[in-house]
């Protein structure tokens, strides 16, 4: 069995729906579908999330927005029109917002994330309705019925441990189940959402939970690519990567597969597989255990801008014990969650995401580390972009860092921090936002286009995150 997953380019309009549904039919595994809301139909279109995230901002501020209404329902129309299904259908959905919207506008994380899963969970049922026209068994399965339980966290849920047992009886349902992404119920009932880009994770659960044979994660790129096509002109595509290769890429910036996505498949040792939509007998990227080294020990490279780093130095920082929990529980008296600290003998800095580091925020941390830590020096720095350069193979290769770094002093790039990951298959490049793109290119022409005779031919072992 086979759960696949279409994300929203996948799913943007009548034509994108049509050639879902013929994927879905040549393969008689693919029992288990997760859909996405319908998304950018071209670049400068809107994804309907964000269609719903206006419509919900706006009646949350003035209890109207029925040109915002209207945009949703339209999109859905267009849909309907061009599968050749009943208005009715559009009715349905109307009239399942125009419910959404009567919910309590006193509670407006709460609020919000009833309207944004409604874009995924009317897509489903269009999908359903589409494949039952076409004579297929094909049925909607609500998230609550079915069991998919999370944490209460609006916008960002985690998945609790019991659901797996409950999405285990999908197995044993008749015909193609076709599943909306991108949300869970808590324990109490209510509806929450996973952070953006979530119906990745709501296939890796389901693929966890019935033990499927393989995940496929279809998208609009053949594969993943060795660096973010958008940055990189045609990027060499990336035919195995292990589960923490692609972690780690994800988390760094790879839009293209959800960071939390993996660990459900990971744990359940659930291969996933990186597909096109738009032509579907290409290969894709297979996620999986272990893979044979190529002779490169980079596998790819990420970029992430909108991050800010907490410079702090105060000479004997090393002895003193406690320094590092008492500063890390300044921010956690904010609750500011990191992600990275490279730190020196006397200094240490915190590098967090800049959204959640206000103006406020920043004066009263920066005057308790002051005060409670006595140190010498606190500067904070704010457009940071981080490079991540990812690969199995850097665990067993010297020289990979100076490589890295010597491509960006050639390309004139000032390096602001480098942290060499403790899991010894990513090094971090702190630099300036404006440089993110030219650091990119730099480290990938340095790994990927400087010719045979550069790449390392070390690298012997197997690679392995088992
Ligand atoms: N390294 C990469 N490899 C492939 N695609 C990438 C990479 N980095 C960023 N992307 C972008 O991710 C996009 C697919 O992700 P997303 O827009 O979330 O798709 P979906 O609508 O299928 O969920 C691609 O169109 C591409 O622009
Ligand atoms: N529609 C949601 C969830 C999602 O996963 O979408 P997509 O598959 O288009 O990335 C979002 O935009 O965040």
């Amino acid at each position: 069995m086979k759960v696949a997953k279409f994300g929203g380019t996948s799913l943007a309009n009548a034509e994108q729906i049509r050639k879902v549904c013929d994927i879905v039919l040549a393969d008689p595994d693919r029992k288990i579908i997760v859909v996405s809301a319908p998304g950018k139909r071209d670049r400068n279109d809107t994804k309907v999330t964000d269609l719903l995230i206006a419509l919900a901002e706006r009646y949350l501020a003035e209890g109207e927005a029925e040109a915002e209404l209207a945009a949703v329902v339209e999109r859905y129309r267009e849909i309907a029109r061009g599968l050749e299904l009943s208005e009715e259908i559009v009715d349905v959905i109307e009239a399942d917002l125009r419910e959404r919207l009567k919910l309590d506008r006193s509670r407006p994380e709460m609020f919000m994330d009833a309207l944004k899963a409604s874009g995924e969970d009317n897509n489903a049922k269009v999908v359903a309705r589409y494949l039952q026209s076409k004579g297929v068994a094909a049925s909607y399965v609500n998230p609550k019925e079915a069991g998919l339980l999370v944490s209460d966290e609006h916008g960002n849920a985690q998945v609790l441990p019991e659901s797996y047992e409950y999405l285990r009886t999908l197995r044993e349902r008749e015909g193609i189940l076709i599943f909306p992404g991108f949300f869970g119920y808590s324990p109490a009932g209510e509806l929450v959402t996973f952070s953006r880009g979530g119906s990745d994770i709501t296939g890796s659960i389901l693929a966890a939970a019935v033990k499927a044979d393989l995940y496929e994660n279809f998208t609009d790129v053949d594969s993943v690519f060795s660096a973010n096509p958008n940055m990189v002109k045609n990027p060499q595509p990336i035919e195995k990567l292990t589960y923490r290769e692609m972690r780690e890429l994800s988390y760094a910036g790879f839009s293209v597969f959800h960071d939390e996505a993996l660990i459900p498949a990971f744990r359940a040792g659930i291969p996933v597989c990186i597909k096109n939509t738009n032509n579907p007998s290409a290969r894709g990227t297979m996620i999986v255990f272990e893979r044979e080294p190529n002779g490169n020990p980079v596998v790819g490279i990420a970029s992430a801008d909108g991050f800010v780093s907490i410079y702090v130095s105060k000479y004997l920082m090393n002895r003193e014990i406690g320094f590092g929990r008492r500063l890390l529980h300044i921010l956690e008296d904010e609750n500011l969650s990191y992600e990275h600290i490279p730190s020196g003998i006397d200094d240490i800095s915190v590098i967090l995401k800049e959204d959640r580091f206000d103006a406020e925020i920043e004066k009263r941390v920066v005057e308790r580390i002051r005060k409670e830590l006595a140190v010498d020096d606190v500067v904070v720095q704010r457009g940071l972009s981080m490079i991540m350069v990812v690969g199995e193979g850097m665990r067993h290769n010297v020289g990979t860092t100076a490589r890295a770094a010597g491509a960006l002093a050639r390309a004139h790039v000032n390096i602001e921090m480098i942290n060499q990951g403790s899991s010894e298959v990513s090094m971090m490049f702190g630099v300036q936002a404006v440089d993110e793109e030219k650091a990119v290119r730099a480290i990938y022409e340095e790994f990927f286009q400087s010719g045979p005779e550069k790449k390392h031919a070390l690298e012997k072992e197997t690679v392995t995150n088992r």
